[in-house]
């Protein structure tokens, strides 16, 4: 667990010489295993609390404790050997082959060369390049959304329990921007990370979010899952900043999965709990039927999604 206590960062303007707080009496709790989405607009504050928490920038006041331990008695070195780093500028090695950029950090930690090839290679895969046609080739020879992938795969390559990523997704063009969302989640059902993720694009916020943090001018504006801040925003800020129709959006976006509850599923069509809830409802209405089985990312029935579950978020 991630725990920041009233964080502050001050910056001084160079040119007026006045004082400005980038961050301000930041009081949040990241929990274990789910993604916390850092939102807000340009400027208020979102990447320098992400930089705060692996010690790439240093708080002006405030705390912030991981499982317990204030991150200010660690060596940085040894902080971030627990803390995944994914930037959009990911910077690979631009000598290494792609299956040597995600074996770095394992092969720097010495563990077995074998073992972290086989890893690479799954880790590849999971993100969607195919290990045979990628693994050998170097980072001039991606494209921006490929470059991207691998260095999502060589975050989780250390398998590190806690994985900040600053806008991940940002340089990708829609349609492959999807693809590595829905790959992404998929990812984060079966290794179930302690993630933080800065982003301002409010869909993707609300599609990965178990949690979001909506920032306003450096301070905490709302904090809450997507639904909360969708549905009772607790103020005209969040209101405004989510727009009008941000229940459509957040609907089309949801996963079948968030929408699964505990029942029978015997002899139920069965679904991908990846799958977003404007997909289910067709395979609803294709198969004719009330009820779906809703699958978790290793094939094991995780819940039913009713109609009348569909009918309620609606
Ligand atoms: N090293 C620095 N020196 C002075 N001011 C800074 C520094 N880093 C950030 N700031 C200022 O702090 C504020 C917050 O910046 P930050 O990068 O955290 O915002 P952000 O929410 O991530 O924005 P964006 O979405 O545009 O990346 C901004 O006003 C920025 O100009």
């Amino acid at each position: 667990m991630i725990e920041l206590q009233n964080l502050e960062k001050k910056y001084v303007n160079e040119t007026s010489g006045e004082t400005f707080y980038a961050v301000k009496d930041l009081s949040l709790v990241f929990p274990d295993g789910k993604i916390t989405a850092l939102l807000g607009p340009s400027g208020c504050g979102k990447t320098t609390t992400l930089r705060m928490i692996n010690r790439l920038t240093e708080p002006t006041g405030g705390k912030i404790l991981l499982d317990g331990q204030d991150i200010m008695a660690q060596r940085p070195e040894d902080l971030r050997r627990q803390i995944g780093y994914v930037i959009q500028q990911i910077g690979l090695f631009p000598h290494l082959s792609v299956l040597q950029n995600v074996a770095t950090v394992p092969d720097l930690l010495g563990r077995p060369k074998a073992q972290t090839r086989e890893r690479a290679r799954e880790l590849l895969e999971l993100v969607g390049l195919e290990p045979g046609q990628f693994g050998g080739k170097h980072p001039h020879e991606l494209s921006g959304g490929q470059a991207q992938r691998v260095g999502v795969a060589r975050a989780l390559a250390a398998d590190p329990p806690v994985l900040l990523m600053d806008e991940p997704f940002g340089a990708l063009d829609p349609l492959a921007r999807d693809k590595l969302q829905e790959a992404f989640l998929d990812i984060q059902r079966r290794l179930q990370k302690t993630i933080v993720l800065v982003t301002h694009d409010i869909d993707e916020a609300l599609r990965l979010g178990d949690r979001v943090a909506l920032l306003n001018a450096g301070e905490l504006a709302q904090f809450g899952t997507p639904n909360d801040l969708v549905r009772h925003p607790e103020s005209e800020f969040v209101r405004q900043f989510l727009g009008e129709d941000a229940l459509l959006r957040q609907l089309a976006g949801l996963r079948a999965s968030q929408l699964a509850q505990p029942g029978d599923a015997t002899g139920l069509p069965q679904i991908s709990g990846s799958l977003n809830v404007r997909s289910a409802l067709s395979v609803m209405l294709g198969q004719r039927s009330d009820a779906l089985a809703v699958l978790d990312a290793d094939g094991q029935i995780e819940g039913v999604l009713t109609w009348q579950a569909l009918e309620e978020a609606g």
